[in-house]
């Protein structure tokens, strides 16, 4: 067991020597702020705060997957956090050589998810985008902050880009608002569609789009 994770339920194939976390871990407390609707320092705008999904994170989780919540000491206060989600697994791709990210990793689902439903909220080390690591693989924007999950996150590091796998992707990145917190933070959503019978089938992998830029910085998929 790694110095990070003790006493920790993990997820099955969660690899050790990666912190989990069950919720953001900010590289110094103010950091938060910019995220918070309420607080003076929010950079989100009226128009941007109206047009984002209000989620209850919690509740939806226990309600749909009947999770249970962890404790971690290391959160900022009246922090709680986010229950292992039981509708998505980690795969190892060891025995799959034609994967494109074999021998790593892929997310996939336990159960067939809706359209638009959150799958899992991206959580890693927060720090401003001055500060994080152009070059890490995990790294996403959030306005002015970077959410890092190379050594330090949830679930969600362990999503594929969709190219060498499916056809489109069938989950995307979205920006929403956790209420739990009332604050916005970054989530990963199964595609939205009008087709009740779209949305990704139980043991599907689940792949968003990274985008071009991505790629064209790796030398692949240009
Ligand atoms: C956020 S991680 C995804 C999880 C990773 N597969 C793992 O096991 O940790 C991003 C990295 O996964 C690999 N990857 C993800 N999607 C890929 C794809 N479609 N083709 C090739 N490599 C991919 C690349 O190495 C990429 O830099």
């Amino acid at each position: 067991m790694s110095k990070f994770n003790n006493n920790q339920n993990l997820p099955k194939n969660w690899q050790l020597s990666i912190k989990y976390v069950g919720n953001m871990e900010f590289k110094s407390p103010g950091l938060v702020n910019s995220l918070l609707l309420n607080h003076k320092d929010c950079k989100y705008n009226l128009k941007e705060i109206e047009q984002m999904e209000k989620i209850r994170v919690l509740e939806n989780f226990k309600k749909n997957d009947k999770t249970k919540t962890e404790s971690q000491s290391n959160l900022l206060p009246k922090q709680k956090n986010h229950p292992i989600p039981n509708s998505i697994k980690i795969e190892s791709l060891i025995n799959v050589p034609k994967h494109p990210a074999y021998p790593y990793f892929g997310l996939f689902a336990t159960r067939n998810l809706k359209p638009d439903e959150l799958i899992t909220p991206y959580y890693g080390f927060v720090t401003t985008v001055e500060d994080s690591d152009d070059s890490s693989d995990y790294c996403l924007r959030l306005n002015c902050l970077a959410i890092d999950a190379n050594t330090i996150g949830n679930l969600g590091r362990y999503v594929n880009d969709y190219r060498g796998i499916l056809d489109k992707p069938n989950a995307e990145f979205r920006e929403f608002i956790n209420l739990d917190y009332n604050r916005v933070e970054m989530g990963i959503f199964v595609m939205k569609s009008k087709n009740a019978k779209s949305g990704i089938k139980k043991n599907t992998e689940i792949c968003v789009s990274y985008g071009k830029s991505f790629w064209k910085t790796r030398n692949l998929y240009i």
